[in-house]
């Protein structure tokens, strides 16, 4: 129809019947929406009477809270208002619920831990930033290759590796010395922003025990791996990961995203508003993705060279890389492991062992720095066992006491990993509550950590004394869930914790820790890991006397 022309009889009927469409389609979305996320919560859920936050928004549910609040503040708050038990609302109406008792977990993450595994949107998230492995398969998958790693994290691998750490420690302590040395009065210390020394070193720990591989990121803090995690970890944010989530939930985008047509054509994210950031994720990404390619090639060949060399027989990848050596020599017909599956394992580890641990080191710094008393305490602990070795082995760093009670407090009351999910595969009752097919369940680790029932009352206090002499409800499995259990539990967590120790022995020996400046606090970041958004800045002095 021209602009000018009159409309006929047939053109008023088509635009009549095309309105009515229109109009039909919006009331029906108009019904959903109102019966999904106002009337159905509301007055036919079965969740209706499970206690939580009053519904505000039936638009985006509890969900600006949690992104805007600190991480896991919301839910420890909500918790304290109406229990172990929560009821809170995701977009649209979504219910989901909240379980803080030993016996929820217990039945969660242990007993029917088959029935409630990470939500799909979650391992499309993990999958395509920490690699297609532990983090996103289960089941027989999961059993077949958590099997295959175990070998890796037994007691006496790590304690053949704790010597692999001290190299990078040593240049972290010079570094620090050589800063302090350099400011225009040694003595007042010098700012440093703890949590970037801590993502570099566990960076090069991480890259040398697991894979063998040497990054030195300490003294080349710009190296292409190092930058790229750097890219990655300033997305992390709650806005950015639910917007993550909306554009993997598209069919094809978890294949398209880790494409290289997708890294070719990466500026096309660019260009589109509202995502334009994850221009970045992919390019961080495919390097990522790259570097591990290439240490695991250095591998296969190291260990084709030199199948019997004893030195490269501690690190997780050879190990890995020997399993499946030796069972397609045993049948070549043999389902092993695809390269790109072993890419897959590095990058888990190398996104699962990096930035978790160099948060809770960060976390722990900032908390001694707080607490001088603890700190001199860890100091006195310290100082005669580094004056006679400053490189102790794996049993002498577990014997060190108070220096068990600092990272196991620290890891309780700021615990690097906040809060988890899970996914109810069937319809059941969890402690008395029916849990319907395919509701989200928030596990709230930080909430958990310091609930007063188990606690007591100075529970969200960082009080290391207090694993001298545990609660009598003290859980040792469910208590201190920073680790979560059962099948899918961390598997790193004992490499972590004596990880820990040994870079905290080393500083704590060397050099004073105290906040920046007067009334500095602390910033979680609401994300995957609680990184220090600020990275850390605290005063750093060298203990007078040291050599
Ligand atoms: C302080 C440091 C660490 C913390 C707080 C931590 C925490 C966690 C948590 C909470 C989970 C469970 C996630 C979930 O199911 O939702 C997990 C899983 C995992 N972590 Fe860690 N982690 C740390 C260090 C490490 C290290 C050093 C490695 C490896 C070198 C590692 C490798 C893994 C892997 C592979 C999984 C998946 C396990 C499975 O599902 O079978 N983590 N970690």
């Amino acid at each position: 129809m021209s602009p000018t022309a009159s409309p006929t009889i047939g053109d008023t009927e088509s635009l009549f019947q095309g309105r009515y469409v229109v109009w039909l389609a919006a009331g029906y979305a108009a019904y959903v929406f109102i019966y999904r996320a106002v009337l159905y919560p509301r007055f036919f859920s079965p969740l209706r009477n499970v206690p939580g936050p009053p519904q505000r928004n039936p638009l985006l549910g509890d969900y600006l809270t949690i992104v805007q609040g600190e991480a896991c503040i919301p839910h420890r708050e909500w918790s304290k208002a109406y229990g172990p038990v929560v009821r809170m609302m995701g977009v649209f109406g979504k219910e989901r619920l909240m379980f803080l008792s030993p016996e929820a977990l217990q039945q969660i993450f242990a007993k029917d831990w088959l029935e409630y595994p990470r939500p799909q949107f979650m391992r499309d998230v993990l999958g395509l930033v920490a690699g297609y492995g532990l983090l996103t398969i289960t089941g027989e998958d999961h059993k077949q290759l958590r099997k295959a790693m175990n070998p890796a994290f037994s007691i006496p691998n790590l304690m053949a590796q704790t010597d692999m750490y001290y190299e990078p420690i040593e240049g972290l302590v010079e570094i620090m010395k050589n800063q302090i040395k350099g400011e225009p009065e040694p003595s007042a210390g010098k700012i440093l922003k703890m949590y970037d020394w801590m993502g570099n070193i566990t960076l090069d720990i991480i890259c040398e025990t697991a894979f063998g591989y040497k990054t030195d990121s300490l003294h080349n803090p710009h190296n292409e791996l190092a930058v790229a995690f750097e890219q990655l970890l300033d997305l992390q944010s709650g806005p950015n990961l639910a917007k993550l989530v909306a554009i993997l939930a598209v069919p094809g985008a978890v294949r398209l995203s880790t494409s290289k047509w997708m890294y070719r054509h990466r500026w096309i994210i660019g260009k589109l508003p509202i995502i334009s950031s994850f221009e970045q994720l992919v390019d961080a990404m495919y390097c990522i993705r790259a570097i591990s390619a290439t240490m695991l090639r250095i591998k296969i060949s190291d260990l084709s060279v030199a199948p019997d060399d004893t030195t490269t027989k501690k690190d997780i990848m050879s190990l890995l890389v020997r399993a499946r050596k030796a069972d397609l020599d045993a049948d070549p017909r043999t389902d092993a492991m695809t390269d790109t599956a072993m890419v897959d394992q590095v990058l888990t580890f190398l996104a699962a062992g990096h930035e978790t641990t160099a948060s809770g080191l960060s976390w722990t710094l900032w908390l001694l720095a707080n607490d001088p008393e603890s700190q001199r305490k860890l100091r006195e602990e310290v100082t005669p066992i580094y004056g006679l070795d400053p490189r102790p082995d794996y049993r002498t760093l577990k014997s060190l006491i108070w220096l068990d009670c600092v990272v196991n407090e620290s890891l309780r009351v700021l615990p690097p990993v906040p809060l988890t999910l899970r996914a109810a595969q069937k319809s059941d009752f969890v402690q008395g509550v029916l849990v319907p097919k395919g509701t989200v369940i928030t596990i709230p680790i930080r909430a958990i950590n310091t609930w007063k029932e188990i606690w007591g009352e100075d529970a969200e206090e960082f009080r290391p004394a207090r694993w001298l002499d545990l609660p009598k409800a003290y859980n040792p499995t469910f208590s201190q869930f920073s680790f979560i259990a059962g099948p899918h539990a961390c598997i790193g967590k004992t490499m972590a914790i004596s990880e820990m120790k040994a870079v905290l022995f080393a500083l704590i020996a060397n050099f004073e820790f105290a906040p920046a400046y007067v009334g500095q606090i602390a910033h979680p970041a609401s994300a995957i890991t609680m990184k220090p958004e600020d990275s850390m800045p605290l005063r750093v002095t060298r203990v007078t006397g040291k050599a």
